[in-house]
């Protein structure tokens, strides 16, 4: 089965980052990830992230840097997720995916129900900011 690729944002509004619900209706419906969606055919994966945040979330960020890459087997394909971190200058509370959004500590990233791709994503950045 072919992969998808996903790209999603790492965002940080000072030192809190923002995880999304995913809508209970969605694929995944429950799990909190990153922001972000499928990339189109033609676009960058930043364009593709940009575009995402804008659409879902009306927010506009600055991407920092590519931050960690992962492949997930869900049941039903697989999945190359992209991260990169991000800066936020405005806060959001409305997304047109997901039903609850949250900023957290990174060190508080496990103890949320996180989507299992994110889940090696969360672990590197607990690494990379501890200390
Ligand atoms: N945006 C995003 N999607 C993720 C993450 N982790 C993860 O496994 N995914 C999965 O990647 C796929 C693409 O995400 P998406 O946000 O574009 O989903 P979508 O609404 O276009 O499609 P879908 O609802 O049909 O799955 C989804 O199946 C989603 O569950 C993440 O951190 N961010």
């Amino acid at each position: 089965m072919d992969l998808i690729t996903v790209v999603c944002g790492i965002i940080f509004k000072d030192d809190l980052v923002l995880i999304c619900r995913r809508k209970a209706e969605k694929s995944l419906g429950g799990y909190w990830e990153f922001p972000g969606g499928k990339v189109e055919d033609g676009e960058s994966d930043e364009e593709s992230l940009l575009r995402e945040l804008i659409e879902e979330l009306n927010l506009k960020v600055k991407i920092k840097q590519h931050f960690f890459d992962t492949v997930h087997q869900y049941d039903n394909g697989a999945i190359e997720l992209i991260s990169f971190i991000c800066e936020s200058e405005n806060i959001t509370s409305e997304s047109t995916d997901h039903d609850q959004l949250a900023w957290v500590k990174v060190s508080d990233l496990l103890g949320w129900k996180l989507a299992p791709a994110d889940i090696p994503i969360a672990k590197e950045l607990i690494e990379k900011f501890k200390g």
